[in-house]
């Protein structure tokens, strides 16, 4: 990037200077937020003092590239001084902050894993906890309405994790969990998963909220990337399937439980679930009370998180906080609103990624040629992907759809009558029937089951994911489809289901 030497007495803050590139001297804690539009980059670039991006720390002198529609915020604790390379639809600099609140309720987690260990590895905590902070690992929900950075402050809380903030005293591997279908976390929309993290998350585009995973880097590159445990939901609405929903979620905590047992300093890094806003109260359905308890009780929660929303925190208060420590945290000013057109932009460039994973073209007069900017943690700007693409029989896949296409929601039921066993019965799609709904469909390919290579229908609901796959033709006559798949290989004799999400490569 042309990033000219830098001399600070000659700070501009704003506007554009003849250089190409523009200069912020920021605060001690204040923010330089910006917003990109479609098919625009920018490059940011730290020249001195500190700062972070959503906890992750930038380096001095290195230039971070963000594309894809990425809306973010460069936080500095102690002032800083930044370069900003390409035009971004909206930047400003705010000095109205959340983070210091998020900081103190990162010290408060970093105790708790401190003294976790320190009971594992049966040290005496005599004199370690005068503020008597419970000696259990953090198992944190975040709960808040839409759009009010319950996404942002989970990756936070996770990368001052990860570097052990604020003592350096260890580095942890935390989980972070994501049940909210509508936000596709490591791979596709309409999935539900969990990862271990060990390295900081980078945030570079809307299309990867939570970091690269093994299955969107390409290999060469994936040094970062993340191995996440995934389920299928397959929508990306919470009132499609509650019932399913609830199934899986409890799945992936039975799951996520059984690896910590194994993982003493796992453990005591605790874990941080994501949450959709159809978990707050201003959305309608009586399913949510049960999806919050299915959290709570599956993956062992013993904090509350609520971003923002006074009632909701009330709500939690009475209904765990004899059991569980619930905790308001003001929402930041920052946090972007994002419109139903925005969102399905970022789920088609999920979708996008997840198969021909991604290239960012680098700012009109920000390329000096040395290729000295980073973009998701690597070296490169472009994360291309080739995915490959495989003519198949009807009878090499066996395809399913969880519950009846047409099902009403279980609250416009009689009172008293239950859908529990239409919600969650796999039905078997024709592929060969006009009305299959297969073409342009995701479907999740599923783990196989039990060695002995049997399995029940009704068991395809409690299996993880394997990879996703699209179809992208079908030759009724000639009973065969064309699958886009990341990876080439055999699909003979795999199981997959379909549900709601579809996907079609614009030409
Ligand atoms: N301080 C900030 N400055 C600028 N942008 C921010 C800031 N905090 C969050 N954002 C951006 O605002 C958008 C919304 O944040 P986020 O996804 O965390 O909200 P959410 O509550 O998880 O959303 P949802 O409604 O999907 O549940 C994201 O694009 C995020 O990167």
């Amino acid at each position: 990037m042309s990033y000219a030497s830098f001399d600070p007495n000659a700070l501009t803050t704003g506007p554009k200077s003849d250089k190409g590139y523009r200069e912020w001297g920021l605060q001690p804690q204040s923010e330089y937020r910006f917003e990109l539009a479609p098919n625009t980059s920018i490059g940011i670039k730290l020249v001195d003092g500190y700062a972070e991006c959503f906890g992750t720390e930038l380096a001095t002198g290195i230039a971070y590239l963000f594309g894809g529609e990425c809306k973010a915020v460069i936080y500095t604790h102690s002032g800083c001084t930044l370069e900003v390379c390409g035009e971004p639809a909206t930047e400003y600099t705010s000095e109205e902050t959340a983070m210091g609140h998020y900081r103190s309720a990162s010290i408060l987690f970093e105790q708790m894993r401190i003294l976790s260990l320190a009971i594992v590895d049966g040290a005496p905590l005599d004199g370690l906890n005068p503020q008597n902070v419970p000696a259990t690992p953090p198992h944190i929900l975040v709960l808040g309405p839409e759009n009010s950075g319950k996404t942002t402050l989970c990756k936070t809380l996770i990368n001052y994790a990860v570097r052990g903030e604020p003592w350096g005293h260890d580095e942890w591997s935390p989980v972070l969990v994501n049940v909210d279908p509508g936000d596709g976390a490591w791979s596709v929309p309409g999935s539900v998963s969990a990862t271990s993290v060990s390295t900081s998350i980078s945030t570079s585009t809307s299309a990867c909220p939570l970091g690269l995973s093994a299955s969107t880097a390409p290999t060469v590159w994936s040094s970062n990337a993340l191995i996440p445990l995934t389920y299928w939901y397959g929508h990306t609405e919470i009132r499609r399937n509650p019932v399913l929903l609830e199934r899986i979620v409890r799945n992936l905590g039975t799951r996520v439980q059984e690896r910590l047992e194994v993982d003493p300093k796992g453990r005591a890094a605790g874990l941080i679930i994501d949450t959709p806003p159809a978990f707050a109260p201003s959305s309608s359905g009586d399913y949510r009370n049960s999806l919050i308890k299915a959290c709570i009780e599956s993956f062992k929660v013993n904090i509350i998180l609520v971003i923002g929303q006074e009632k909701l925190h009330a709500e939690m208060q009475r209904t765990y906080g004899r059991s569980i420590n619930v905790i308001r945290l003001p929402k930041s000013g920052g946090v972007v609103d994002r419109d139903h057109a925005y969102r399905q932009r970022v789920r088609n460039h999920q979708i996008q990624n997840y198969m021909y994973g991604q290239k960012v073209e680098i700012p009109n007069g920000c390329d000096n040629g040395e290729g000295s900017y980073l973009f998701q943690h690597e070296p490169t700007s472009d994360l291309s992907l080739a995915p490959s693409s495989t003519v198949v029989s009807f009878d090499d896949i066996t395809i399913y759809r969880i519950g009846g296409e047409s099902m009403a929601p279980s609250s416009a039921l009689p009172i008293g009558a239950s859908r529990t066993v239409s919600e969650l019965l796999p039905l078997h799609v024709d592929p060969s029937s006009p009305s299959s709904g297969l073409l342009n469909s995701i479907l999740a390919l599923l783990a196989s089951t039990a060695s002995n290579g049997e399995q029940y229908d009704e068991e395809l609901i409690d299996l993880p994911v394997q990879g996703f796959i699209i179809v992208t033709a079908i030759d009724i006559p000639n009973r065969k489809m064309t699958i886009l798949s990341p990876t080439s290989g055999t699909f003979s004799g795999q199981t997959a289901v379909m549900a709601s999400i579809d996907w079609q490569e614009i030409v």
